[in-house]
């Protein structure tokens, strides 16, 4: 900013949208006289004759204020790579933050600015503090005809949305979602049951993969009973609805208990069927290559068939 650079060494930028702008070729035309009036005379002229103090509007309104917007401009480059979060990429520094938009004066949504740079905002939503798009809005409510670019919704979406996924990619790592099905040993039926009624293990058995209940039997919402009831048994029936149809957290937490899958699946072949198709919803996965559960498609989830009272 403050040395003349060879032109042949820094890079050059296609101004022709600056360069048909009038308002901004004379600017840059009557750059010192605009500066000197705007920051030195002005605000002298605005003290002096609104109150008698020349000296206060020229120390205080024109040199401290060059000084603070001075330090706001490096702001860009400092505050604005520092403070903040990527909501549409991580790839380099840039932030988006309010205390540094209020500081710089709309320039601080400097990840969006980065991702988008055709786009003549700072930030998109109307709060966000961005006065040039405030400004441009109200011209053009007042009827001005101004024809800014933008970038097309539909993109600054996808960046959004990818970082947001990025986000809950990172969030689900640090979950227990329960041993992935390939990775369980496999069990029959047989020794099933043998370890669950001969041996004593509180294995439940829903939808063709075995759990270990033990340390759930004393808190279960519906009762030891009834959790007692169904170890060393199919529960598909019981637990999707024959007796209750449990909520989203419950396929949930039973996944955290997986001990093992059944050899062929589960006992009750229609739900099998069926099990088998939400098996194919849960192979989504994440960035970080983990199988993604959405609510309502886990493994155990299996839907309802009609005679299920008389299943139970
Ligand atoms: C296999 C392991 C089991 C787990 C992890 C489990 C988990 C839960 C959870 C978390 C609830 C609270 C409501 C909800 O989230 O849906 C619940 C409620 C209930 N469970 Fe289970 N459950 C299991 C087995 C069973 C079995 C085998 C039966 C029946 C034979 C059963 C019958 C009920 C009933 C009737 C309720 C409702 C209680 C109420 O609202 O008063 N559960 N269970």
């Amino acid at each position: 900013m403050v040395m003349k650079q060879n032109p042949r060494r820094i890079g050059r930028t296609d101004i022709t949208d600056l360069n048909e702008d009038p308002v901004v070729v004379w600017q840059h035309r009557n750059y010192i006289k605009s500066v000197v009036f705007m920051a030195l005379v002005l605000p002298m002229l605005v003290c002096g004759l609104g109150w008698g103090d020349f000296l206060g509007g020229f120390v205080y309104g024109g040199i401290l204020r060059i000084f603070f917007i001075q330090q706001a401009t490096f702001c860009v480059n400092s505050l604005a790579h520092w403070l903040g979060d990527q909501p549409f990429d991580d790839r380099n520094s840039p932030r988006d933050h309010v205390i540094t938009a209020l500081v710089t004066l709309g320039e601080g949504y400097h990840n969006f600015h980065h991702e988008f740079p055709s786009d003549f905002r700072n930030a998109i939503e109307w709060w966000q503090y961005d006065p040039t798009k405030w400004f441009i809005w109200t011209m053009k409510q007042l009827g001005f005809a101004y024809n800014l670019k933008t970038f097309p919704q539909n993109e600054i979406e996808k960046g959004r949305l990818q970082q947001l996924q990025k986000k809950l990619d990172q969030k689900r790592t640090t979950l227990d979602w329960g041993i992935p099905l390939e990775n369980l040993p496999v069990v029959s039926w047989d020794d099933y049951v043998t370890e669950a009624k001969v041996n004593g293990k509180p294995w439940i058995a829903v939808a063709g993969v075995i759990h270990d209940v033990g340390n759930f039997i004393a808190d279960h919402p519906g009762g030891k009973t009834l959790i007692n009831s169904a170890i060393g048994k199919d529960a598909t029936a019981v637990f999707n609805g024959g007796v209750y149809n449990h909520s989203n957290a419950a396929h949930n937490l039973l996944s955290t208990m997986r001990v093992g899958v059944l050899r062929g699946g589960c006992e009750v072949e229609i739900w099998k069927r069926t099990q088998q198709e939400n098996k194919d919803n849960v192979s989504v996965t994440d960035s970080a290559g983990q199988k993604i559960v959405r609510a309502g498609s886990q493994a155990t989830k299996v839907v309802q068939p009609l005679v299920s009272a008389d299943t139970a």
